[in-house]
């Protein structure tokens, strides 16, 4: 069920500046959702565009047993969605026709003849997955930017790829809208999707990520269980804070901020 992803020495930059060095992973299965995590600028929107094949990655990379380094962009896309930071831009087109719109435009149904009525039942449903059938026929340019980043996300599973990979897709959510689009993605990922997301919320990440994979400066700082990786000393080498770590009654991870992790300078 679902297709695992591998990554082995992996080289992931912009040009002649290499932002991921040498990563190599646990195979990053299919059916549960791995969160990436790390501080601003640790290279986790480089990883995810290298992956989706955006910018040039040198190393091992498959899915299923598909060399993706190999692969026509094409075939790349017919296996992987990406869903970038960037929301839908101010435009006229209704929600209903974005989703198609971005079905359409993909590279992984260039060629393709998809019947327009089928292409917009895929969307209705997508749009009821969401729970958003009620901004349908809104203009994107109305829509607050919590709607819009629902609606990016729309679009990025209109594709219906193996692999989902998202950045931060709950940034701009209300409390419940985040566990509305988590709890939707944990399904997906049950059905057998391989789902990656950029958090930045450790305890979002703790409450519905199976695997965590924590970077600092491009390079792999620790994976596991969040349990595992969630820890005092991480949140103090990572992300520079000195930091709690508790189980809340219900048996979830809850991180508690002290402050600034101390400098450990001369005595
Ligand atoms: N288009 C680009 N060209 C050159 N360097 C870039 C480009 N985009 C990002 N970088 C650099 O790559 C490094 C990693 O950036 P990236 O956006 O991948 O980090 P991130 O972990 O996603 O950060 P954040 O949490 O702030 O979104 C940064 O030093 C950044 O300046």
């Amino acid at each position: 069920m679902g297709l695992d992803l591998r990554i082995g020495n992996l080289r992931v930059g912009y040009g002649r500046r290499t932002i991921i060095e040498g990563l190599t992973l646990e195979p990053v299965r299919a059916g549960g959702i791995t969160a990436l995590v790390g501080p601003n600028a640790a290279g986790k929107s480089t990883l995810l565009r290298g992956l989706a094949g955006l910018i040039p990655a040198q190393g091992s990379l498959t899915l299923g047993g598909h060399d993706l380094l190999k692969m026509e962009l094409a075939a790349r896309s017919r296996l992987i969605t990406f869903m970038p930071q960037s929301l839908p831009q101010r435009v006229t087109l209704t929600v209903l026709d974005a989703l198609i719109g971005a079905f359409k435009a993909s590279p992984a149904t260039q060629g393709a003849v998809t019947p327009l009525a089928e292409v917009r039942r895929q969307a209705v449903a997508v749009l009821e997955r969401l729970g958003i059938t009620d901004i349908a026929l809104s203009p994107i340019a109305e829509l607050s930017g919590g709607q819009r980043q629902m609606v990016a996300l729309g679009q990025a599973l209109m594709l219906s790829p193996q692999l989902l990979l998202l950045d931060e897709p709950t940034s701009a959510l209300d409390l419940r809208h985040q566990v509305d689009v988590m709890a939707t993605l944990k399904a997906l990922a049950d059905e057998g999707l391989n789902v990656v997301i950029v958090l930045h919320d450790l305890a979002l990440a703790a409450r519905w990520a199976r695997h965590l994979i924590v970077l600092d400066h491009g390079r792999l700082h620790s994976e596991g269980a969040p349990a595992e990786t969630i820890t005092p000393a991480m949140l103090a080498k990572v992300y520079a804070i000195s930091a709690r770590v508790e189980n809340c009654s219900r048996g979830f991870l809850q991180i508690a901020v002290d402050g600034p992790a101390p400098t450990g300078g001369p005595s």
